[in-house]
């Protein structure tokens, strides 16, 4: 028998070969499924401005929730960095998590150069806080331009000369098939990735028993342990992808099979930086430890001084 399935997404480059790469995982592991792509445009792809005007962080997420929760789709896929922590997650549905891709960000320097040999005033096109303010601390002689607009057409800014570099997510680079275009790997003590950084989220609702059945074989219960501990995290901090918060769960390498959650938060212009880790065998029980740690130390003050600024 055959089953349709719907997939809501964004119709951005990127967006897009992730709904490819999805229908290709569901119809190799499912030769009767047949995957079907339900383009959403949120309010966060039509409008150029500042994210903040359009509902900010949740402007691409919720619409593309919404198909699912109005029965127009049955998987919302999104990218989970994008997954704000401090909207209430709508009741009746789940994420699954499959596999985690790379979690860093990589330099695009227009002549290939790598972020410590680039002289002072040198452009640097970001928009994303976390970045901001780690390189505004590690980099201060670099001048920061912000960008908006999907990665392939923050590419085209380096290309046209509007800015000498960007910062972006390797994952979404292998995603538009342009990894080639990366100058440098930037090493994630340098530059902590975002929470959620390179993992997708396949969000459906509770009660679609055959689909999640369907799904089991995608998901990856390593990558699903970091998601949970992260997102506990961020839901914590009441964060979301354009609040100055890093952080990266990954399993650790003992026996016990525990996982470690190292986090920071920062001022906007990286002065100030909060850090926290810990282990254990419970994701949220972990994401919960490192956002007292970070609370201990002050964090609600720091992340509302960056939501003034
Ligand atoms: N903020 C947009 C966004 N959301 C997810 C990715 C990349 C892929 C990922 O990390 O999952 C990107 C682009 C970027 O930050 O360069």
């Amino acid at each position: 028998m055959t089953q349709h399935i719907r997939i809501a997404s964004r119709a951005s480059a990127m967006a897009t070969a992730q709904v490819n790469w999805l229908m290709g995982q569901i119809t190799r592991t499912n030769p009767a499924a047949v995957p079907e792509f339900v383009p959403v445009t949120t309010a966060g792809d039509r409008w150029t401005g500042p994210l903040a005007e359009v509902g900010g962080k949740g402007a691409f997420t919720s619409a593309v929730a919404q198909a699912v929760l109005d029965g127009r789709a049955d998987i919302a896929l999104h990218c989970a960095k994008d997954m704000p922590g401090d909207e209430p997650e709508p009741d009746g549905t789940l994420c699954l998590y499959p596999r985690r891709d790379d979690v860093h960000d990589v330099l695009v320097h227009r002549a290939g150069r790598k972020l410590d040999d680039l002289p002072a005033g040198t452009r640097i096109g970001t928009s994303a806080p976390r970045r901001i303010a780690q390189l505004s601390a590690s980099h201060p002689h670099l001048t920061i331009v912000p960008v908006r607009g999907n990665a392939d057409t923050r590419l085209g800014l380096v290309h046209a000369g509007d800015v000498d570099a960007l910062i972006l997510a390797l994952a979404g680079l292998r995603r538009l098939g342009r990894e080639a275009e990366a100058t440098e790997i930037i090493d994630t003590d340098r530059m902590m990735p975002a929470l959620g950084a390179g993992q997708l989220a396949l969000q459906i609702r509770t009660d679609d028993q055959d689909l999640l059945d369907l799904l089991a074989p995608l998901t990856d219960a390593a990558a699903t342990r970091a998601a949970l501990a992260e997102r506990t995290l961020l839901r914590a901090l009441a964060g979301h992808c354009h609040a100055p918060i890093a952080g990266h769960a990954t399993p650790t390498t003992d026996a016990a099979g525990d996982l470690h959650l190292a986090a920071r938060v920062y001022s906007p212009d990286g002065s100030v930086m909060l850090a926290a880790g810990r282990t254990g065998p419970d994701p949220q029980t972990v994401g919960e430890a490192v956002a007292q740690d970070l609370i201990a130390q002050g964090a609600n003050d720091v992340l509302a001084s960056s939501r003034r600024s």
